[in-house]
């Protein structure tokens, strides 16, 4: 968030080195980092686990994994040898606390290797449950003493709910400064994410109309093709809201709701996002089948492609009532949002891979044009596309050329087109974390107020079972209820054009 400096010598220890997350995301973006350069001068990287690699065996894992998901695919192996010298495996079991010493050592030995005491980062890419035990554990290390230079990441899911989410952020408090603790939410290190704070403050343009005065609605999508990918263990605790919408889509909304900051301070810029978040009204359980839909996709077509349904996947139950689907309509009561509703949707195996943010302007207060001017006024709509394609397109009203007064909606769009140059999320995550800059980390109070947000949801679809999952076919746009919530207010889901 800050403009990026070459960080300070880092040390690396990734818990889950030899895991899916460190495979197909954080390695490749520590390879771009030192890449493009960004990497310290000095740096080291642990890869943690209890398989069984030595350093080449585990360097040649990494390389795979680059090479099949790095955003470079060409150029990965020029520097390949001289990143590789800098990474290391740690073969240890992190619920043993005798091997914790394993680490002590290898800090002992690189500080001596450097010369200098690095910053100490803790990634913990492992599963939830194995979470407290590890911070626990690297607590009792006492390396954690020097708060200004040990850092500790935390993965998604951050707690399964609010008591669990608090309970973790009270162990972490317990033995960490808030300051030492980053909370990922990889969606706010996209680039185009971090757009909508350029697009919102850095133009004086849309501001005087972002409020309630002009906006009608507000609609986010985030919508993937993929089923559960081999995830159904994880997934089957988890499911579309917690997934999805506790993190990602209310971070968006707060990206798209929050007021202007007065600088671009970690603290700051959080502030503000929890103000959203402690304005997003409450919603009884009474209300929750007024505003809130689930799905679970059955087995179907996928382009072409036949594919199980939900409760077909690996290592999911057969019976399973978890939804892969969620649509939420919110409302923010405040004085810039009072009314405007946010209708929010996700789900898996969906038509298409798109996450979009639409902002519908109301009509024009009165018109002169005759009625058959135009077929459609709601062209005055404002769409910021994170992905796949980052891309802001303003559509407005436009004369069609020819002797009779005929309207047609045009699109006026910024798309930078920058694809293998522009940083994946985890890139630039890594950089603030060693740079020791939290602002797109999520604070404790904001995560906690997340789960408020979405808890009554949660316990109302627990305690009743969902009527006929599943209600969706892959490839479709998610179950008729979800059309049915947002066409009772007038409305209808906008789709984006697939991308070329
Ligand atoms: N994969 C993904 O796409 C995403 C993952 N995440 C999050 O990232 C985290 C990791 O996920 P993922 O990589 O998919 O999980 P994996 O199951 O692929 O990896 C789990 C890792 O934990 C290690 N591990 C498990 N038990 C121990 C132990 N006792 N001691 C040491 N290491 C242990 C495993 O190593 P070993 O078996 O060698 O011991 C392995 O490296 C999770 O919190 C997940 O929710 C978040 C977003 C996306
Ligand atoms: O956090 C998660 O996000 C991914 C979607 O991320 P994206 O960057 O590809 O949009 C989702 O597939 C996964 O289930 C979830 O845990």
């Amino acid at each position: 968030m800050q403009n990026h400096k070459i960080p300070p010598a880092s040390l690396i220890f990734i818990f889950g080195g030899s895991g899916d997350l460190n495979y197909r995301k954080l390695s490749p973006a520590l390879y771009n980092l030192f890449i493009d350069e960004w990497m310290p001068e000095k740096f080291g990287i642990v890869g943690i686990g209890r398989s069984p690699y030595n350093d080449e065996d585990y360097r040649q894992r990494l390389l795979n994994g680059i090479r099949q998901f790095s955003r470079r695919k060409e150029d990965s192996y020029g520097h390949w040898d001289e990143f590789s010298k800098h990474v290391t495996y740690l073969q240890m079991d992190a619920e043993k606390e005798g091997d914790y010493q394993k680490i002590a050592e290898v800090v002992k030995a690189k500080e001596a290797e450097m010369g200098e005491h690095p910053n100490v980062i803790f990634y913990l890419s492992v599963a939830p449950q194995l979470m407290p035990d590890i911070a626990k554990k690297l607590g009792a290390l006492q390396l954690c003493s020097e708060t200004s230079t040990t850092r500790i990441v935390i993965e998604k899911p951050f707690g399964h709910d609010l008591k669990s989410a608090h309970e973790l952020n009270q162990l972490l408090m317990g033995m960490f400064k808030e300051e030492q603790i980053y909370r990922i939410d990889h969606y706010l290190g996209k680039e185009s994410v971090q757009n909508i704070l350029s697009l919102r403050f850095a133009n004086a343009l849309f501001e005087p109309i972002w409020n309630r005065h002009y906006i009608d609605y507000v609609q986010i999508t985030a919508s993937e093709t993929v089923g559960v990918e081999g995830r159904g263990g994880y997934y089957e605790q988890s499911g579309a809201l917690r997934d999805m919408v506790q993190n990602h889509i209310l971070q968006l909304m707060c990206m798209i709701a929050m007021e202007a900051p007065v600088s671009f301070d970690a603290n700051e810029i959080r502030n503000k996002k929890v103000d959203v978040l402690k304005a997003i009204r409450k919603i009884s359980k009474e209300e929750v089948n007024q505003v809130a839909v689930r799905g679970q996709y059955g087995e179907g077509w996928m382009k072409g492609e036949k594919v199980p349904g939900y409760k077909q996947e690996k290592s999911v139950n057969p019976n399973s009532a978890v939804e892969t689907f969620a649509a939420v309509k919110f409302y923010i009561d405040n004085w810039r949002w009072q009314d405007v509703p946010f209708y929010v949707r996700t789900g898996k195996r969906m038509n298409q891979k798109s996450t979009s943010i639409t902002i519908q302007f109301k009509t024009a207060p009165s018109y002169a044009f005759p009625p058959e001017a135009a077929e459609t006024w709601r062209a005055n709509r404002l769409t910021i596309s994170i992905q796949p394609e980052m891309e802001v397109k303003l559509r407005f009203q436009s004369k069609r050329a020819g002797q009779s007064m005929t309207l047609s909606p045009v699109d006026m769009i910024f798309n930078p087109k920058d694809g293998e140059n522009e940083p994946e999320a985890y890139e630039t995550l890594l950089l603030d974390v060693m740079e020791g800059n939290a602002t797109l980390f999520m604070r404790a109070d904001q995560v906690e107020a997340a789960w408020k947000i979405v808890m009554p949801i949660l316990e109302t679809w627990e305690s009743r079972p969902p009527a006929g999952f599943p209600n969706y076919t892959p490839d479709s746009w998610g179950p008729e209820d979800a059309e049915a919530l947002i066409a009772r207010d007038g409305h209808n889901w906008i789709t984006m054009p697939p991308v070329k």
